[in-house]
């Protein structure tokens, strides 16, 4: 078996006293999607939240590329490759499409926006931005508002500007949340286009999407690991079916 690229042993978080998230242990192997599932109140969004530095565990480890990361602040594992999308709007709604990509490419670089960089420097990172986002489909709405796109465009635009940042591990929190049928397909299918060559992890409700598109599935239930593996296992396992009739159900 390859050596996972994100690992945690025995994480664990306690909202006074009470164990949201409780001995995790997890692996993401690369260059697989791998889905968090569970019912309401599982640990899917505290497990999420510590993977991605935006809470502090309150014991165990996280392993990147077998470095302890378990300390670090979310700017700095996005310096490492891991980047997290689609929580908090990374879209400036005021700007172009072009120009919200254009800014992130220069946040790669860790760069304030340079407006009097090099002519050439410039070309380059509007071929590129305009690359990305002929990738995510926006290549006809270069010019338009970021605000002025509908929802299902805008998760389009997020993926593009996170792509932007070139991340070995994409963190995807609910990339279908709020979606239409239409935007569902539409986005899923722009989710396995963007993953090849890196590793996706995501927490998500739509378990027909997750069918699809994950190699990996993790289970959680009350806070634990209840089972782990492709969908036609875990679908199959009757803790898994228990876990959702018995608590409450999504969707
Ligand atoms: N900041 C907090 N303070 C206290 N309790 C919390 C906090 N955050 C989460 N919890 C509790 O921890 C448990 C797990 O919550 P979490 O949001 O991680 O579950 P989830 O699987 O993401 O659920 P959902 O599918 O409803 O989003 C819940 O019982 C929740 O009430």
């Amino acid at each position: 078996m390859p050596e996972a690229i994100i690992e945690t042993t025995g994480l664990t978080k306690s909202f006074k006293g009470f164990r949201a998230v409780n001995d995790i242990s997890l692996q993401v192997l690369p260059g697989t999607i791998h889905a968090m599932i569970g019912p309401n109140g599982a640990g899917k969004t505290t497990c999420f939240n510590l993977l991605t530095k935006f809470l502090r565990p309150t014991s165990g480890r996280i392993l990147f590329k077998g470095r302890d990361i378990t300390a670090l602040k979310p700017d700095q594992i996005a310096r490492q490759g891991l980047v997290r999308s689609f929580q908090i709007s990374a879209v400036f709604g005021q700007l172009s499409v072009l120009d919200n990509v254009m800014l992130a490419l220069q946040r790669q670089r860790g760069e304030s926006f340079d407006f009097w960089g090099s002519l050439r420097r410039l070309d380059t990172q509007k071929a590129r931005a305009e690359e990305l986002l002929h990738d995510v489909g926006l290549g006809a709405e270069l010019d338009t508002p970021a605000a002025q796109l509908p929802y299902g465009r805008k998760r389009a635009l997020e993926l593009a500007t996170t792509l932007a940042l070139d991340p070995e591990v994409m963190l995807l929190d609910e990339p279908l949340a709020g979606m239409g049928t239409e935007d569902v397909s539409r986005t899923a299918d722009l989710i396995r286009r963007v993953a090849k060559g890196r590793t996706v992890l995501m927490v998500e409700h739509n378990l027909g999407v997750v069918a699809e598109l994950c190699d990996r599935i993790t289970v959680l239930a009350r806070g634990e690991v209840l089972v782990e593996g492709d969908y036609a296992t875990v679908s199959k396992d009757p803790r898994v079916i228990e876990s959702y009739i018995g608590g409450a159900a999504h969707e």
